[in-house]
């Protein structure tokens, strides 16, 4: 994508977005409510016509592209409402039919609905209607039906939004498997930057329609100028220390108190932090620096 651009009626929502996914790479496009995510995958999956900039997927422009490419996507909108009173085997089975025509050598179309509904936990569930399935439920069936046609590219709109931890991690694991055995290339937007950080190879951070960061969690930390907190024990007191360089303060820590010295921990800027900089340095204050948190001592 290049140079996006998107406006409703004369507000710019998109300012020239750029960025370029790799086959297999799982990718979180994260930002505040309002940025602009959805209107990105939108226009990516071909459902929304941009106002300028160039993109293509699978080597298609998706403003024109046809029913094979779209067989070689898969699309989990942020929601949903249909077929209540389907039953979730059947409602696979009918998707499924869909991507027969386009089967490929070594991407067999589709995939086996027995074993999908297995591989997103609803085996239990298969016989239920839609509409007797819960908010959780719902959402695996949405992720399968994205998936059944053994997508190349994958849009997840906020794919776990209502998932509890359990199916929450089985999810990441699934998205895992796409991206290690199927090379598929993932891209999804969510709110948590847990999730971000445990699943994606790469984050964006999209802000006052740009993208204002692009790298791996520990890339993107390593970006923003924060101190370090550095936590130890001593005489059965906890002491907490920001420090601009924790190796040499551990080591004068040592030199100082030896063995009486314990516990120690290394906090270094985590996702949130990072986030917080990246959305509010690109917004009105574009000279904020972040504030490194006090030296505390007794926590
Ligand atoms: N069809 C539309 N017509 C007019 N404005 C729209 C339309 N769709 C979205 N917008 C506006 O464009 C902006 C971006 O919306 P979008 O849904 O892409 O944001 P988002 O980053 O996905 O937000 P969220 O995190 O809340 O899901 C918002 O200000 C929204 O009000």
């Amino acid at each position: 994508m290049r140079d996006l651009r998107m406006s409703y009626g004369p507000t710019e929502v998109l300012k020239g977005v750029d960025f370029t996914a790799r086959r297999g790479e799982v990718l979180a496009l994260l930002g505040p409510n309002g940025a602009g995510k959805t209107t990105t995958i939108e226009i990516l999956e071909g459902f929304r016509n941009r106002s300028s900039g160039r993109v293509e997927v699978l080597g298609a422009d998706p403003a024109k592209g046809d029913e094979r490419w779209r067989a070689r996507l898969g699309i989990v909108l942020q929601s949903w409402r249909d077929h209540g009173r389907w039953e979730v085997g059947r409602l696979l089975a009918h998707f499924a039919r869909f991507y027969v025509p386009f089967s490929e050598p070594g991407r067999p179309r589709p995939w086996d609905v027995d074993e999908l509904i297995r591989e997103v936990g609803l085996e239990e569930h298969a016989g239920k209607r839609i509409a007797a399935l819960s908010g959780g439920q719902r959402r695996r069936l949405d992720v399968a039906i994205g998936i059944v046609g053994r997508p190349e590219v994958l849009f997840l709109d906020e794919p776990t939004a209502g998932f509890d931890p359990e199916a929450r991690r089985d999810f990441h694991d699934l998205v895992r498997r796409l991206s290690d055995l199927e090379d598929t290339t993932v891209l999804l937007t969510t709110h948590d930057l847990d999730e971000a950080e445990k699943l994606a190879d790469r984050i964006l951070i999209l802000a006052d329609g740009r993208i204002v960061a692009d790298g791996s969690a520990s890339e993107l930390a390593a970006r923003i100028q924060s101190r370090q907190r550095v936590s130890w024990t001593r005489g059965g007191r906890r002491f907490t220390e920001a420090v601009d360089n924790s190796t040499t303060f551990i080591r004068d820590l040592f030199e100082r108190y030896g063995d009486e010295v314990s516990g120690i921990e290394v906090d270094r800027a985590d996702l949130e932090e990072v986030y917080i900089t990246m959305v509010k340095r690109d917004g009105q204050d574009a000279s904020a620096e972040i504030t490194p948190e006090p030296a505390e001592e007794n926590r």
